[in-house]
């Protein structure tokens, strides 16, 4: 099949890849001519596992291209897949500024019948505008189908090639079945749905993910004051199949260019028909304030924190990603510099997405973990990095200042701590060799 991709962000270059590689002729679009000159230049600007090999093959191969004019993709292909950003917007909402203007382009473009997929996560209601755009624009019959993604960062082609579902929501036969027919290779659970189910079934997933999230959060905060260990509690929950295993990792919340602004857009998608989805609320609620948990825990094993050196791991918002989109160690470096601590912060591939973020005189950016922890008051692990897991905990000690270890992701076993004498600070867990110094109350 003849795919055309527009916007080759996460979405739009991992799917643009795998489609590829599928067999279909693939051209990615987009505005930006440093990134297409750079992925036509055989560099990847995203880090993603697994993506440069593929994209290389497929490049090879003849079935992938990219380029930056817009109107002759759209005129090459049978499908247009829609993958631009919709960033939040100040009040909460997703910016849709992106995808109408691609809409304008297509019809604008289209030179016969073709299937337009929106693909970037959009407002119920956004496909019927793309429709009602394209169509003032055109003379040709088209078909609309959301059809949206469910990868996540640093799986992303993994999740792309072997997807739990492949969501369809359309009211034509046949965009339902050409795009049954593309998707068939890679599951037998295709979705096929009414457009605004479809749009709503990509919040709701989020949502609930989210909520989860936040659940195992609070319970993770109780364990901590009646002495219960919540990675037992959410083993012991996650065995009921009903309540199942996944995202009921208790930490400092969830970040990433997704779970909070989605969550923030559904909000406002139930506010503006006047549903007031309070559970989702305090969903984000919880989330904004998890993060602060690591500044608590540092209070209580160092009093103030005024010209302390405080080693923060981890800057991306989640492992083998170098995107810090709303990352908790944001708001947690913070709140440091505000309080007067000097953070000596590093991760293996995040530190320059950080710095054009926060660049503050009094960080010392650093190359490893255990440059970070030299001279350090405290170490504060954010980002589950395996080299971070499997630090070697005695030289840790040895170059530490104080031997303090806050452990934002529950990453270490008690059996690899026994080997320090660490005061060791878990999220709902049992603290170990911990003599808190003061407790403040900080939000
Ligand atoms: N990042 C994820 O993990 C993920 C997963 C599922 C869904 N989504 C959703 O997919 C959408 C895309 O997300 P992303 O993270 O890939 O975004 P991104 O910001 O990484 O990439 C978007 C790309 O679109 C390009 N673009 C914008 N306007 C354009 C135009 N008029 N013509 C051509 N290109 C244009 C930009 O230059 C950019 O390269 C969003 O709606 C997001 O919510 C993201
Ligand atoms: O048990 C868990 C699981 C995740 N997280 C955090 O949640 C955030 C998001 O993680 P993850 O979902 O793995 O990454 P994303 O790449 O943001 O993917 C989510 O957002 C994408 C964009 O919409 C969706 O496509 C995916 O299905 C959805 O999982 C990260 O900060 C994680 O640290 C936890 O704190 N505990």
């Amino acid at each position: 099949m003849k795919i055309t991709v527009i916007g080759t962000g996460y979405v739009g270059l991992v799917s643009g890849v795998c489609y590829a590689h599928l067999g279909n002729e693939v051209i990615c679009v987009d505005k930006d001519v440093q990134k297409i000159a750079t992925l036509k230049a055989g560099v990847i600007p995203i880090y993603e596992p697994g993506l440069k090999e593929l994209a290389d093959a497929c490049m090879e191969s003849g079935h992938l291209q990219y380029t930056t004019d817009l109107g002759e993709a759209i005129q090459e292909a049978e499908v247009v897949i829609i993958a631009v950003g919709t960033p939040p917007l100040p009040g909460g909402g997703a910016d849709l500024q992106f995808v109408e203007a691609v809409a304008r382009e297509i019809g604008a473009n289209l030179n016969g019948y073709k299937v337009i997929v929106v693909k970037s996560t959009v407002p119920v209601g956004t496909n019927e505008t793309v429709e009602e755009i394209i169509a003032r624009h055109t003379i040709h019959a088209f078909d609309i189908a959301s059809v949206p993604e469910f990868l996540r960062e640093g799986t992303a082609v993994s999740d792309t090639l072997n997807p739990d579902r492949i969501v369809i929501g359309t009211k034509s036969d046949k965009a339902a079945d050409r795009l049954s027919e593309l998707h068939k290779p890679l599951t037998n659970q295709i979705v096929i749905t009414d457009i605004r189910s479809a749009e709503m079934i990509k919040y709701a997933s989020n949502a609930f993910l989210a909520t989860k999230i936040s659940f195992i959060n609070e319970i993770a905060n109780l364990c901590e004051k009646v002495g219960a260990d919540v990675t037992e509690v959410a083993g012991g929950m996650g065995l009921d199949k009903r309540i199942g295993g996944s995202f009921l990792k208790a930490g400092i919340g969830y970040g990433g260019s997704c779970f909070p602004k989605d969550t923030k857009a559904l909000i406002q998608i139930a506010g503006n028909v006047e549903y007031d989805f309070k559970l989702l609320k305090s969903v984000v609620e919880v989330n904004n304030h998890q993060r602060f948990g690591v500044i608590d825990k540092l209070y209580r094993a160092l009093g103030s924190l005024q010209g302390k050196r405080i080693a923060i791991w981890g800057l991306a918002f989640k492992p083998d990603t170098d995107d810090v989109r709303e990352s908790p160690a944001i708001e947690i470096v913070e709140r440091l510099l505000e309080l007067g601590a000097v953070p000596a912060v590093t991760d293996p591939i995040a530190m320059s997405n950080f710095r054009k973020l926060i660049n503050h005189p009094s960080i010392q950016w650093s190359a490893t973990a255990l440059e970070a922890a030299q001279g350090a008051d405290a170490v504060c692990l954010l980002t589950e990095w395996q080299d971070y897991i499997q630090v070697d905990l005695r030289k840790l000690e040895q170059v530490m200042a104080r031997p303090i270890l806050i452990d934002g992701r529950n990453a270490y076993s008690t059996k690899q701590l026994e080997t320090g004498r660490f005061a060791y600070y878990p999220v709902g867990r049992p603290a170990l060799n911990n003599e808190d110094i003061a407790i403040h109350e900080m939000i």
